[in-house]
C-alpha cells in the first residue's frame, strides 16, 4: 500500500535532518545562491512517501526543485532543470492532490479516533489481563493448597490402606492357623470315623438286607397277627359277655346295698356352724368351744368342771365361709333336678346365726340364695333336652299361723289342705309361687319376701327369732325326648330361736310364742325321731310346720339339720341344749324297719292317715331335753 504522510512526526524530523545536511553537504546549483537555496530547500513540501519500496524513499518537490531523498541512505538529486512551477495539469495535480490530501486527512482522523478506541481497548484488555493474571495467581494458589491437601489426603489413605491390609493380613494369619488347627481336628476325626463308617456302612448292608425281606417278613407277620386277633377278638368278646352279665348283676347288687344303706342310715344329717365372737361382744369365749383338729365331725364344749364331746355328721368351725358352708350342701340342692325333696333347716338358739347362715348378708348370700342360683344355672345347663320350671314360694309360721310372704296382700293368712284332686297331697290354697326365669327374678324374690316380712311387724329382728321362715323351691322337669318327668322340693327353713323362753317365766304375748316355738321345734324332734326309728306312725300333723314340710320329709327324701351354736360363755346352756339336740337326731335308734304310713298318705287321697291331733300344750319341749 502507498501511504503519503504529511505530517508524520518521524518523517518531519528525517526531512529536517535532510534539509540539514543537503544545506551543509550538497553544493547549491549554480544558478542560484546560497541563501536562496536555502529558501529554496525550505519550501520543500513532501511529494511522496513509498514505505514498501525495497528502500524507502521520499520524493520532494518544490517550485524549483524535485527531490527523491532515500531513507537509508540520502542521495540528492539535484534538479538542474527548472520546471514550470504553475501549469494547469501542475495545478490540477495540486488540487487533486490536496483533495486527496484531505480525504486522506479525513481518513487519517478516522483512523486515529480508531486507533484512540483501539487504544482504549488495548487498556481494557490490559487492565483485564491484568485482572485475570492475578485470578490465575488466586487460582494457582488454591490449586497449590488443594493439591498440598491432596496430597496430605493420599498420604492418610494410603497409611489407613497399610495399616487395614496389616490387619486384615494378621487376622487372615489367625483365621488361617484356627482352620489349620480345624483341618488338624477334623483330619483327626476323620481318621476315628473311618472305623465307624465302615461299621455303618456294614449295618446298613445288613439294614439294606432286612428291608428287603421285610415285606415278606410283614406279611407274615400280618397275617399271623390277624389269626391272634381274631383268636382274642372272640375271646374278649365272650369275656365281655360274661363281664356285662357280672355287671348287671352287680348294679343290681349295688343297688339293692344303696337302698338298704339309705334304709339303714336314713336320710337326715346334722352338721353345726360354731359362729365368730361378733365386734362388740364382750363375752369370753376362750376355750369354751374347741374342735379336732383330725376329725372334723367333733365339737368340745368345756366349762369350768367338764368337757363334752359331740360327734355329727360335720362341724364347721367359726371361719367357715360360707362359700365352704354350701360346698357341704349343694349336692342335696341338686338332687331336687333329679326329683328328690329336700328339708335344710338352721336350728339354734336366737343369735347362734341361723339367718346368716341361710340368708346371709347383700356382700355374702346364705345357702337360699346360693341354693336357687345354682339350680337356676344347672337347670338351664340341661336345656335343650330337658324343659325345667322353677317355682319358688316364701311362707312364714308365727305363733301356728302361716303367712304368705309373696302375695300381693300383706300378712295374708294361709291354711294347709288336702288336695282336692284325689291325689292325696297336700296343698296351700292361696300360696303365691312366683316362676323364675332369670337371675335377676332371683333378686327380686328375695327383695320381695324380705319386705313383707319387715312390713307386717314392728321389729323385724325380735319377729324373726320367733317366727319360722320358709322358702319352698319346686323344680319340675320334663325330658323333651322321652316325656319323662321329675318334680323336686327343696325346703330351706330358717327355725325360730330355740332358748327356752318359758323357763324364764314369761307371759302374756311372750308365753304364747314360746309356746308355739316349743310346739313346733318339739313337733319337728318327733317326727325326725319317727322317720329314723321306722316308726310306724309320723306325727307329721302336730305342727303347721311338720304339716306343711310333710312330702318333703318322708319318703326318699333327704333332710339336713345345720344346728348353729354361739360360741359366748354366757351361752353355754342353750348351746349344750341345741347340741344335744343335733346328737340325739343324729343317733336315734334305729326301730324295726317298718312301712310308714305317710308313704301311703302321698299317694292316698285319705285324710286320716297322719291320725295324731295336737291336744296337749306345750310350754316346754321335752324331746329336747
Ligand atoms: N358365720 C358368721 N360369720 C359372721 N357373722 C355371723 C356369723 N353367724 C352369725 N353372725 C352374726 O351374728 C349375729 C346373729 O346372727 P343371726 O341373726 O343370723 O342369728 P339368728 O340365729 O338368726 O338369730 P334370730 O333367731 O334372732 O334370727 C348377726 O349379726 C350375724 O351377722
Amino acid at each position: 500500500m502507498e501511504l503519503l504522510v504529511v505530517e508524520n512526526e518521524r518523517l518531519k524530523q528525517e526531512l529536517k535532518a535532510c534539509k540539514t545536511s543537503l544545506l551543509q553537504e550538497a553544493p547549491p546549483p549554480a544558478c542560484t545562491t546560497t541563501d536562496s537555496f536555502a529558501a529554496e530547500l525550505c519550501s520543500l513540501r513532501i511529494l511522496r512517501y513509498q514505505s514498501r519500496s525495497p528502500a524507502p524513499h521520499l520524493s520532494l518537490s518544490s517550485p524549483t526543485l524535485s527531490i527523491s531523498l532515500s531513507l537509508s541512505s540520502l542521495s540528492v538529486q539535484y534538479v538542474t532543470e527548472i520546471v514550470e512551477v504553475e501549469s494547469t495539469e501542475s495545478q490540477q495535480a495540486v488540487a487533486e492532490a490536496q483533495a486527496k490530501s484531505v480525504a486522506l486527512q479525513e481518513q487519517l482522523s478516522l483512523q486515529r479516533q480508531l486507533l484512540r478506541e483501539l487504544e482504549t481497548q488495548l487498556h481494557d484488555s490490559q487492565r483485564t489481563s491484568t485482572q485475570l493474571r492475578a485470578q490465575i495467581l488466586v487460582y494457582e494458589g488454591e490449586m497449590e493448597r488443594a493439591q498440598g491437601q491432596l496430597e496430605a489426603e493420599m498420604q492418610n489413605l494410603e497409611e489407613e490402606k497399610n495399616r487395614v491390609i496389616e490387619e486384615a493380613f494378621i487376622r487372615a494369619e489367625s483365621e488361617m492357623k484356627a482352620v489349620h488347627e480345624n483341618l488338624a481336628g477334623v483330619r483327626m476325626n476323620l481318621l476315628t470315623l473311618q472305623p465307624a463308617l465302615r461299621t455303618l456302612t456294614c449295618d446298613y448292608n445288613c439294614l439294606k438286607r432286612q428291608v428287603q425281606d421285610f415285606p415278606f417278613m410283614l406279611e407274615k407277620a400280618i397275617t399271623e397277627a390277624k389269626q391272634e386277633i381274631c383268636q382274642v377278638i372272640g375271646e374278649v368278646s365272650s369275656a365281655n359277655q360274661e363281664l356285662l352279665r357280672k355287671y348287671k348283676r352287680e348294679m343290681n347288687l349295688r343297688k339293692k346295698c344303696h337302698n338298704e344303706l339309705v334304709r339303714i342310715k336314713g336320710n337326715i344329717r346334722v352338721f353345726c356352724r360354731v359362729r365368730p365372737v361378733c365386734r362388740g361382744e364382750h363375752d369370753s369365749a376362750e376355750n369354751m368351744v374347741s374342735f379336732d383338729p383330725d376329725d372334723d365331725a367333733l365339737l368340745y364344749l368345756s366349762n369350768k368342771v367338764k368337757l363334752m364331746t359331740f360327734e355329727l355328721d360335720k362341724v364347721f368351725h367359726p371361719q367357715a365361709t360360707q362359700e365352704e358352708v354350701f360346698q357341704e350342701v349343694q349336692s342335696l340342692v341338686t338332687s331336687c333336678i333329679d326329683g328328690f325333696n329336700v328339708c335344710i333347716f338352721a336350728y339354734g338358739q336366737t343369735g347362734s346365726g341361723k339367718t346368716y347362715t341361710m340368708e346371709g348378708v347383700a356382700k355374702d348370700p346364705g345357702i337360699n340364695q346360693r341354693a336357687l342360683r345354682l339350680l337356676f344355672s344347672e337347670v338351664t345347663e340341661k336345656a335343650p333336652d330337658w324343659d325345667f320350671k322353677i317355682t319358688v314360694s316364701m311362707v312364714e309360721i308365727y305363733n301356728e299361723t302361716l303367712r304368705n310372704l309373696l302375695g300381693d296382700i300383706q300378712g295374708e293368712k294361709l291354711d294347709i289342705k288336702m288336695n282336692p284332686d284325689g291325689s292325696g297331697q297336700l296343698y296351700v290354697p292361696g300360696l303365691t309361687e312366683f316362676t323364675v326365669q332369670s337371675p335377676e327374678d332371683i333378686n327380686r324374690v328375695f327383695e320381695l319376701g324380705h319386705m313383707n316380712r319387715a312390713t307386717a311387724c314392728t321389729n323385724l329382728n325380735e319377729h324373726s327369732s320367733r317366727s319360722h321362715a320358709l322358702l319352698i323351691i319346686t323344680v319340675a322337669g320334663v325330658n323333651s325326648s322321652t316325656g319323662h318327668r321329675t318334680q323336686g322340693k327343696l325346703n330351706l327353713v330358717d327355725l325360730a330361736g330355740s332358748e327356752r323362753i318359758a323357763k324364764s317365766g314369761a307371759e302374756g304375748s311372750r308365753l304364747r310364742e314360746a309356746q308355739c316355738i316349743n310346739k313346733s321345734l318339739s313337733a319337728l324332734g318327733d317326727v325326725i325321731n319317727a322317720l329314723r326309728s321306722r316308726h310306724s306312725h309320723v306325727p307329721f300333723r302336730n305342727s303347721r310346720l311338720t304339716y306343711l314340710l310333710s312330702d318333703s320329709l318322708s319318703g326318699d327324701s333327704k333332710t339336713l339339720m345345720m344346728v348353729q351354736v354361739s360360741p359366748l360363755v354366757s351361752n353355754m346352756s342353750e348351746s349344750v341344749c341345741s347340741l344335744k339336740f343335733a346328737q340325739r337326731v343324729r343317733t336315734i335308734e334305729l326301730g324295726n324297719a317298718t312301712r310308714r304310713q305317710w308313704e301311703n298318705s302321698s299317694t292316698s287321697s285319705s285324710p286320716t292317715h297322719d291320725s295324731v291331733e295336737v291336744t296337749h300344750t306345750h310350754t316346754h319341749a321335752p324331746w329336747r331335753e
